[in-house]
This record gives structure tokens, sequence and C-alpha cells, in this order.
């Protein structure tokens, strides 16, 4: 899939501090053509000292020692489905195409409930509880800030929920999501012998926004362009201090726009380091926002969706993201579905039933 170093693309920058119609036009362009887009972060949003202190707790965990870690392992019962420590090689996000997991150790912590984590935490992140818990806030804010501006700019009629159609989705007041903040490490291996192994394999992301945090002098992250080639994805494509905050479309926001917003392929390679330099470890942070576990994957209501789907041909299956993530018109999962679905194609699980309502 996709031919290597393909061209650069320039994924487009927004400023979303005072959001307008216009504002919503541009993301929503710019999510129906790359998948991703770079919000502004400098002065509003998400205070950087807030994001540095999160990797400062991502370095102390990650270099815990392995039993301090392994305490909560993704894999033990006390765990709770898809939250806890992955080691290496747990994950294998393109299974199709790697003899061997992903290169990378995460930490994956689902929602809280009045500051508190619903899952254990290993001491290093539970003596830091308040502070993941207000990012995961931040984070999810920011993502309904996005969602509004989608539901702006797709017109939504007010007598359907207008702006707020995905928002209100989103509702964490309303019951739980499958949302996760994720702590991700690559560390910094001799080369790797076979030419199948990746950092992180080529995959879609299965909620329906996810944000990412990276650092400077640690980049890797590639998208699959229209063009079918791989195109490097800068950390800090601004010459501003902070950084802007990379957003891309997940899977059900593809699904309930009938494929106009686009779930982008995306994956993590290994950095090629100068003849005789030492290769980076990579720290990067996701928050994968998620609608409500009993939110459907029906079409929005708006013309632009209708339009589009009429364009690509009325009755085809709707391709959406990568791997498992193909959708008929008329096939109605809810959220909670989709995601049991598609974790279950990365963990080589077997897929759970759904729960009989
Ligand atoms: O680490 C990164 O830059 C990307 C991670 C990612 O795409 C994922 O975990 O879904
Ligand atoms: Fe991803």
């Amino acid at each position: 899939m996709g031919s290597t170093n393909g061209t650069d693309v320039s994924i487009p920058v927004i400023d979303i501090s005072s959001p307008s119609l216009n504002v919503a036009k541009d993301i929503l362009e710019a999510a129906s053509t790359y998948g991703f887009v770079f919000v502004k972060n400098h002065e509003v949003g998400i205070p950087p000292e807030d994001i540095q202190g999160m990797f400062d707790l991502s370095r102390t965990f990650f270099s815990s020692p392995t039993e301090v870690k392994a305490e909560c392992s993704i894999n033990s019962s006390k765990a709770g489905k898809n939250r806890g420590w992955l080691s290496m090689h747990t994950e294998t996000l393109d299974p199709a195409h790697q003899k061997r997991g992903d290169f990378k150790e995460a930490f994956n912590i689902g929602e809280f409930l009045n500051g508190k984590a619903n899952q254990p935490l290993p001491a290093p992140l539970a003596l830091e509880e308040p502070r993941i818990a207000r990012f995961a806030d931040q984070c999810h804010d920011l993502c309904n800030k996005v969602l509004r501006l989608f539901g702006a700019a797709l017109e939504i009629p007010a007598s359907e929920g207008g702006a707020s159609w995905f928002s209100q989705r989103h509702d964490r007041a309303k019951g739980p999501s499958g949302s996760v903040l994720r702590l991700l490490y690559y560390p910094s291996v001799p080369a790797p012998p076979d030419k199948t192994d990746i950092r992180a394999g080529a995959h879609s992301d299965y909620g329906s926004v996810t944000l990412l945090f990276q650092l400077p002098s640690q980049p890797g992250l590639e998208i699959l362009t229209p063009s079918n080639t791989w195109a490097p994805v800068p950390v800090n494509p601004t010459s501003l201090p902070t950084p802007p905050i990379l957003v891309n479309i997940g899977d059900l926001l593809s699904y309930w726009t009938n494929g106009l917003l686009k779930s982008t392929v995306h994956r993590v390679i290994f950095p090629q380091p100068e003849e005789g330099e030492q290769s980076e470890d990579r720290y990067s942070i996701a928050y994968f926002c998620h609608p409500l576990d009993e939110a459907r994957l029906v079409s929005v209501p708006s013309r632009a969706v209708k339009e589009f789907r009429s364009a690509e041909g009325e009755g085809q299956k709707i391709k959406v993201g990568y791997g498992g993530g193909v959708g008929e018109a008329d096939e109605i999962m809810t959220a909670k579905d989709h995601l049991n679905r598609r974790l279950a194609a990365t963990y080589g699980l077997k897929e759970e039933k759904p729960e009989a309502s």
C-alpha cells in the first residue's frame, strides 16, 4: 500500500479561537481532503505547561520497572477492556502486513468519573491522577469545539440539533463512551531486522476525532495521501513557540458523514538517523474521542452529506478508514459495536457478541 516517501503534504493550520462559519468551512475542507488538520494552540487552548507536564509524567511512567507497569497490564482481568499497559509488540495495528507487533509501549486510560479513573493506575500515574483527569477534560472540550464546527459547516438543521448534533452525542453527562487517553513510547532500537517491522502499523483511528501531541525532534508520523503515497507529518509546521495540536478524523465521523470526512490511514515509521548516529526515542500522546456507547451510526441530517453520497453512487458500500471499517449504507451499528469490532482485529481477540438490549 502506497509508495514510501511520497511528496510532502501541507496540512492546514487553522485558528479556531473565534469560531465562525468561515472557520467551520475551512476545517471541514481540511477534514474532507486530508482527514488531518492542525489547530492553533497559541495563547488559547490547552496550556503548553499542561501538555509538557503530561509528557514528563509519561517519561517517568515508561522508565519505571517492568513489574510496576505490568501491574496494570491491558491483559490483566482488573485493567478493563482496552485499558492499561501494552508492552512492546502487544498491539499490531496492521496485522495483514506485519510479522511482529508494533515497536511501542502504550498506556490506555479510559474515562474518569468525578476526577477518578475507572481502572487501577500504577503508582507513578496514580500519584498524578488529578493532572491526568484535567488533561483528559481539556482534550474532550477541544474535541467538542471541533465537533461543533463540523456540525456548523454541515449545516445540520436546527430541528435536528444544528451545530450541536455531534457534540450532543459526545456529552459525557449522558453515559459512558470508549474515549481513551493514551500515552505512547517508541523506544529507540537497533535497526530492526525485518522490513515489515514498524513503530505503529498503518491504520485509521476508531473513534470520532483524535488529538495528537508530539515533541520537537521526534518525527515519524506519516499519512497516506489521496494519491496513495506516504507523506511525513511535521511536528510543528509553524514558527509559533507553542506547536499546534494535530486533529485527525476517525472512522466514526467518516461513517456518520458517509465518507465525506476522511478517516485517513496513518503510521509511525522508525527514524532514519545519519550514519553513526543513535536513533531517538519517540513519545507521543493521543486522545481518542469516542461518542456515547449507545450512539447510532446513521448518516447525519446534512444536505452536503447526502449530496456527497449521491455523487459517490447510492447503494455502494462506503469505504471507511482501514481494515474492518467497511460499512453498508443500511447497516446500523452503535459506537460500542463498532469499537468492539475494531479492537477484536488489532489485538487478535474474538469479537464480543453485541449485548442483547
Ligand atoms: O504516535 C503517534 O504519533 C501516532 C499514534 C497513533 O496513530 C495511534 O496510536 O493511533
Ligand atoms: Fe492512530
